[in-house]
């Protein structure tokens, strides 16, 4: 265990307790960058949070390593202030809910959510008794003497999470655990787990790749790059004010611009477009470009743009950057506009926020 005792500053007491800290986390598989590089993070007790970012940015590592089911390299692990750093997994407070929900399928869905107090040696009819009772709470009790191949992936899903919580965890660790399922599926049960989070007063950690899935479910989230943590915030901060240019680009729906006081960043439906023959005299809130792309969406229409007066030999990965941007079905249908056309790009100029171009070091983080 490492010798780090974390220091609580003095207005600490005024922040809500945490059930997770992370300090000064890495973990280090080989030689070259770590998979985790030394992360700070605080995740509020009964929050929903999401630890997204794209494949490898660590977010599995991190969340193995709270589980217990990696080792640390270097840096510790609190659960409401106790050091579980080195502790077995049985040990820690936490339980995982897997991705593929991991059921035994020779086991009735009463036999899956029982194992763990069977392996404590608990006898049949009290560990029966209380698995019969997690299995209704779930509205899974008039199935529990099925099998897993007996239930469709969202009842396994609810089985799953019954087994989950039967060690009493103080928090659940959730891995991808909506990826096996079809997308309606997906949806449902994504309502599910965040209506099951609220009425348990759990702290959740669910890791996902999904942009849209970590807004529809965080309280907070955390998004990760490279090892590193590029931002913590509600889902509501982080799509209005990313940090970086790499939270603006992964998060989607945002234009990042070249200005000469450095990249901006512009919802695409915070973007307005005027037709060239009107357009305003060029100023800093303003570009001209054409059209190069018209999706229909339903509710709306994504127009693709690009700068003009680039020519194809000087065009590279930084100028070629495409811009989009978003119009009401109702403006588009009032306003069409061709591919090909000219048009100037415009927006108030409190739309715009600065990006930064990268993140240079670990940030000290509270979720
Ligand atoms: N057991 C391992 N041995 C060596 N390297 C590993 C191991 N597990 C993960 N890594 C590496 O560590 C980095 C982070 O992996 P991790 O699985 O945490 O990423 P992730 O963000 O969860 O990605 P994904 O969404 O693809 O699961 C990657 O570069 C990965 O290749």
């Amino acid at each position: 265990m490492n010798a780090i005792t974390p220091t609580i500053p003095s207005n600490q007491h005024a922040a809500p307790p945490a059930a997770i800290e992370l300090v000064a986390l890495t973990k280090r598989y080989a030689q070259g960058s770590p998979a985790v590089d030394s992360i700070n993070l605080r995740i509020t007790s009964g929050s929903y949070c999401c630890l997204l970012g794209p494949s490898g940015c660590g977010k599995s590592t991190t969340l193995r390593m709270i589980a217990g089911h990696e080792s640390v390299s270097s840096g510790d692990i609190l659960l409401e202030n106790r050091n579980i750093t080195n502790l077995p997994a049985a040990q820690r407070g936490t339980a995982m809910m897997f991705q593929s929900f991991a059921l035994f399928p020779h086991l009735s869905a009463l036999d899956n959510v029982a194992f763990s107090l069977k392996m404590k040696g608990m006898g049949k009819a009290e560990r029966h008794t209380r698995a019969k009772d997690l299995l209704d709470r779930v509205a899974m009790g008039a199935l529990a003497e099925r099998k897993p191949a007996e239930l469709s992936g969202g009842q396994q899903q609810r089985v799953a999470l019954a087994r989950a919580l039967i060690t009493q965890p103080k928090v659940l660790l959730l891995d991808e655990p909506l990826s096996a399922l079809d997308p309606f599926l997906r949806i449902q049960m994504r309502a599910e787990l965040r209506r099951w989070q609220k009425e348990l007063g759990l702290t959740f950690i669910h890791v996902t790749h999904s942009q849209e899935e970590a807004m529809a479910l965080a309280d907070t989230m955390v998004v990760m790059n490279h090892g590193l943590i590029e931002q913590v915030g509600s889902p509501h901060e982080i799509y209005n004010r990313p940090a970086s240019e790499f939270v603006a680009r992964f998060m989607g729906g945002h234009n990042v611009l070249d200005t000469p006081a450095g990249k901006i960043g512009v919802r695409t439906d915070h973007m307005q477009l005027t037709p060239a023959s009107q357009a305003a005299p060029e100023g800093p809130h303003n570009q001209r470009a054409v059209i190069t792309d018209v999706e229909y969406q339903g509710t709306y229409v994504l127009l693709g743009l690009q700068n003009p007066g680039i020519s194809q030999s000087v065009q590279t990965a930084h100028t070629t950057a495409e811009l989009s941007v978003m119009v009401s079905e109702a403006a588009f249908a009032a306003r069409p506009y061709a591919l090909g056309e000219a048009v100037q790009l415009s927006w108030a100029p409190e739309a715009a926020h600065r990006l930064q171009a990268e993140r240079c070091a670990p940030v000290t983080a509270t979720a």
